[in-house]
């Protein structure tokens, strides 16, 4: 839930933020959904970050912002098991996901979801086919009982008897809600945005914002999005971490109003004011 004043102490971040740092209370293990500790990333010989150190709580919507090419996808690459780290430990539930078995880490993906950019729907499926889809790999129900998810899960996104229509027959935001439900439909503990708003009319992205913070509130899911959107991360955000491209390190953890506010660093603070310091 949020915890607008919180923060989330690392060894590696910058002793801007220290003074908030001290008053924030640490979190316990129950509360925190991933941890990444001293995680270095990267591809054959190139570094993209590294001294990754930080928390995402358990039913908070976690922002990974930055500039262009910091980092952001290749984070959540690692976070979604698409990626192993160069260095360091990732904690997922606990448990340190690329150090525990194949098999172990396949169940523990089982309970994270992933919207990508495009929503990635099937073209040729009905939303409720594109749907049913993980449901008919990854569990063991009946036909009817799939349709019968498939539509309560349109309907939880707002788009309720909309299962017969292809994602050709819709518009490009009730797609992305579409996305949400098919990432929704193994109920992960953690669901992934890959910058959700991109290329919607400003209505149908605060549309999703409200969706991404109706499920939040509802289901307790823990939302890790990542926005350059500055009025979605403001309105969405309790947490977020800052990547900077040109040290490969982040700068910062907090909350997002706190950093523009209050932030010591001039790259966040001007990132967080559309330039302006
Ligand atoms: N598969 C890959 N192989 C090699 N380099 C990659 C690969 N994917 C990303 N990179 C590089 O890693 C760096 C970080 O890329 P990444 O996509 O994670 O950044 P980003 O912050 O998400 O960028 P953007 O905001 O532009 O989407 C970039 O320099 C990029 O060129």
């Amino acid at each position: 839930m949020p915890q607008a004043e919180a923060q989330t102490p690392s060894d590696t971040q910058t002793q801007a933020l220290a003074s908030e740092d001290d008053q924030a209370p640490r979190e316990d293990d129950a509360s925190v959904a991933i941890r990444l500790e001293d995680v270095a990333l990267g591809y054959g010989p190139t570094i993209v970050q590294q001294g990754l150190s930080f928390a995402i709580r358990r039913s908070d919507v976690f922002i990974i912002m930055g500039g262009s090419g910091c980092g952001k996808s290749t984070v959540m690459r690692a976070l979604t098991g698409l990626l192993a780290p160069r260095q360091g430990q990732v904690f997922l539930q606990d448990q340190s996901l690329w150090e525990v078995s194949e098999e172990a880490r396949t169940q523990l993906l089982r309970g994270v979801g992933v919207m990508y950019q495009s929503g990635a729907l099937w073209s040729s499926m009905t939303l409720e086919e594109n749907i049913a889809l993980p449901l008919e790999q990854y569990t063991p129900l009946s036909k009817q009982q799939i349709s019968e998810l498939a539509e309560y899960k349109l309907a939880l996104v707002g788009l309720a008897g909309f299962g017969g229509y292809y994602p050709g027959q819709i518009s490009g935001g009730m797609r992305k809600r579409v996305g949400v439900a098919r990432a929704m439909a193994l109920d992960p503990d953690i669901l992934f945005f890959d910058e959700p708003s991109a290329g919607l009319d400003p209505l149908s992205a605060r549309r999703l914002d409200d969706l991404i913070l109706e499920l939040r509130d509802s289901l307790g899911t823990t939302m890790v999005v990542i926005t350059h959107d500055l009025d979605s991360l403001f309105l969405i955000g309790d947490d977020a971490v800052f990547l900077d491209a040109e040290t490969h390190s982040m700068l910062t953890t907090g909350h997002p109003k706190q950093l523009r506010d209050h932030s010591e660093i001039d790259e966040v603070r001007a990132f967080l004011r559309r330039g302006e310091s």
